[in-house]
This record gives C-alpha cells, sequence and structure tokens, in this order.
C-alpha cells in the first residue's frame, strides 16, 4: 500500500503564506505530480509530507493513518531531490546502499538489492566511481537510485530532472515512467515544467500561490481547465485569451470583433467573458464557419510546426500552422476558430463555463 494523503495544509514562514489550505488524494501506486510556478509552495507541500515542516495546520495520511505527528523516519517515505545530495567521498555503490545499511541489511541483502536498482537505473558500470567521476545526469540517476533501492510506502521527488540538460531530461522522462511501471510505487513528484508534467502524471494537481487549483488527468487539465489560469499555465503556446460578452446569439468582442455563440455557452448576456482558445483550434489555413479577421504580426517556425502570431484588434492570437506555412507581417488574414473546442470563463472569477453546457 502507498496511499498519501494531504487535508487543508497551512504553513507561514512570517509574512509569507506559503500553504493556505492545500488538499492531496495520491492514490496508491500513481504517478502524482504536483504542477505550479516558483514559489507556489510545491516543496513546502513535499516537506510537509515528509514530516519535514513543522504545519500551522492540517493533516497527512498515509495509507489511512494519521502521520501528521509521525517522525520523518516513522513516514518511511523516501525522498529525492533537486540537487543530488551524494555523499561525495563514497562511490556510486556505496552511496546507494547507505539507505540499507542505516538499516542494517546483510551485505548479501544490499548487493542483491544495489544490483537490480543498477539494472533499472542502467548504471551498472559507475558503480566503482565518485559523484566526481560522474556527469550530473550520472549523478542524479545514483541518487534516484538511491531513493529507489528500499520499497518505502512512496518515493517524492522534488524537481530532480531540473539540472539535466534538456535532451538528458527527456529522456529521463521517460526513463521515471519505465522505472515507476516496473516499481509499482506511488511517485509525488513535484514540478514547474508542464511538459513535464503532463508527460509522466496519471494525475496532476495544479498549484498556485499555496492552493490546489485543479485536479485531474493530463488530458482533464488541458482540455477541461478549470479556470483562466489553469487554462494560461498548461499549454505551451499560451492559451489566447479574448475579452468578450454574449448578445443574443452572438459572442461580441471588447475589441470589436464577433463570433456565433458558441452551441454550448450558458453565460448571460453582458455577462463579462473571457474567451479561451487553443493555438490548435484555430487555423489560417482552412475555411470555418466562424473566423476572425486579424493581421500578421510574426512566425514562430518551431520544426515541426509554425505558430502564427495574429493581431486582432490590441489582442494577439497564437494559432498553430504547418511549418511550411508563409506570409509577411501586417498582411490581413482570416483565423478559423473551432468554436465547439474554444473555452469561455467567468472575467470576474475566472471560472470555467464550459463545463455547463457541454
Ligand atoms: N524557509 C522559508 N523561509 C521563508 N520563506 C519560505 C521558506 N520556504 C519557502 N518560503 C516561501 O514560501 C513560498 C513557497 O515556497 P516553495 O519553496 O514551497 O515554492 P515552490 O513552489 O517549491 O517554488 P520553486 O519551484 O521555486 O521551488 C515562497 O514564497 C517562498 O519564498
Amino acid at each position: 500500500m502507498g496511499t498519501v494523503a494531504a487535508h487543508g495544509l497551512r504553513k507561514s514562514f512570517g509574512e509569507v503564506e506559503a500553504l493556505k489550505g492545500v488538499d492531496l488524494d495520491v492514490p496508491d501506486g500513481s504517478f502524482f505530480v504536483v504542477l505550479g510556478p516558483s514559489g507556489a509552495g510545491k516543496t513546502t507541500t513535499l516537506r510537509a509530507i515528509a514530516g519535514l515542516e513543522k504545519l500551522d495546520a492540517g493533516s497527512v495520511h498515509l495509507d489511512g493513518r494519521d502521520a501528521t505527528h509521525d517522525t520523518p523516519a516513522a513516514r518511511d517515505l523516501a525522498m529525492v531531490f533537486q540537487s543530488y545530495a551524494l555523499y561525495p567521498r563514497r562511490t556510486a555503490y556505496e552511496n546507494i546502499a547507505s539507505p540499507l545499511r542505516a538499516r542494517r541489511a546483510s551485505s548479501g541483502e544490499i548487493a542483491a538489492a544495489v544490483e537490480q536498482v543498477s539494472e533499472l537505473l542502467h548504471i551498472e558500470r559507475l558503480l566503482e566511481r565518485r559523484p566526481a567521476q560522474m556527469s550530473g545526469g550520472e549523478q542524479q540517476r545514483v541518487a534516484l537510485a538511491r531513493a529507489l533501492v528500499r520499497r518505502p510506502r512512496a518515493f517524492l521527488m522534488d524537481e530532480p530532472l531540473t539540472n539535466l540538460d534538456l535532451k538528458l531530461r527527456v529522456e529521463m522522462r521517460t526513463e521515471l515512467t519505465r522505472i515507476h511501471r516496473s516499481l509499482g510505487g506511488t511517485f509525488v513528484y513535484v514540478t514547474n515544467d508542464q511538459v513535464e508534467a503532463l508527460s509522466m502524471a496519471d494525475q496532476v494537481a495544479v498549484l498556485r500561490e499555496g492552493q490546489v487549483q485543479q485536479v485531474g488527468t493530463p488530458t482533464e487539465v488541458y482540455e477541461r481547465p478549470a479556470n483562466q489560469w489553469v487554462a494560461g499555465f498548461v499549454g505551451s503556446p499560451r492559451i489566447s485569451l479574448l475579452a468578450c460578452q454574449v448578445r443574443g446569439d452572438q459572442l461580441v468582442g471588447d475589441r470589436g470583433w464577433t463570433l456565433p455563440r458558441p452551441r454550448w455557452s450558458t453565460a448571460r448576456d453582458g455577462q463579462p467573458l473571457m474567451l479561451g482558445l487553443r493555438a490548435e483550434d484555430l487555423s489560417v489555413e482552412k475555411r470555418g464557419d466562424a473566423s476572425l479577421a486579424g493581421e500578421l504580426y510574426g512566425l514562430e517556425p518551431l520544426g515541426d510546426r509554425t505558430v502564427v502570431d495574429v493581431k486582432v484588434g490590441t489582442e494577439m492570437l497564437k494559432v498553430k500552422a504547418r511549418p511550411a506555412v508563409t506570409g509577411s507581417p501586417g498582411e490581413r488574414l482570416s483565423v478559423a476558430v473551432d468554436l465547439d473546442r474554444a473555452h469561455l470563463f467567468d472575467a470576474s472569477t475566472g471560472l470555467t463555463l464550459s463545463e455547463v453546457g457541454r
């Protein structure tokens, strides 16, 4: 078993309210990602679960049992940090073996466990090296191996891939999902990288300023963001947001544009709204029933696609296009809009209005 539950976590550091009532329910065996920008309270949440942070309020339950006042050791959780924190004078083998030695395992047990985890992480050939003789990526694998060598109740990982270069980071994402599948343990993984979160997680909790905004699968968080902030934080290029309101059977932009009112919209006439349009739901290449007139502002070629920036009045739309798309700044364009996939948010609360009617 390895369920982790945090309820009503509150923590202030002087004037700073780092956690304002965080609730998380991590199912046994899941790859659960806490995603949020810098300063959102991700590390503080993880440290609170690990018992390294004294809470002002709230509780932590492990496998259904109240562990709020347990020592870190009694919680039986393994933590991996952004910095590798390896013992510099010890070899990789000795580093990986250290949690088992602390538990007084026999040398036979230790050798078997180190061998198994080294195979899993493909680091057999590094075992006799000291940290200074390894690259950053290799050190990170050793640090992971040290966490994975025993079978704790759950693994807590705090941005463990941040210090790696992009290529290694992408490789390690795939590795970590493979390791998670073969170990079958519970992973609670903290990151500010939405691609990392969406590519690895079973469940994502999006955290902002000490409050959970939404919990869901990566698809749910991307396709059905609970509010305007989540819609803006998750997704690249960023979702385009246009101020508007419903008038009869039209959606009328504050900057003068009009679109048909989406069939699913339950917004009241005159209610201030934000229309959210993802780049892949817009097109400068297709014709559609609904379109916005604008002018080309710039092109961002990204290899497999090009993002076209289109100015509609004073607002900017990001539109996904084929890599070969061309055009000159100032050129007039018509942008087809897939209104069935659009999002509407209440402009005053930021909350989605898209889920009610669809
Ligand atoms: N020991 C501390 N003393 C004072 N303030 C702190 C302390 N630890 C965290 N904070 C503050 O609490 C807030 C949340 O910090 P936390 O480290 O949990 O954020 P984070 O989401 O992990 O950010 P990052 O992605 O940058 O690591 C921040 O405003 C931070 O400055």
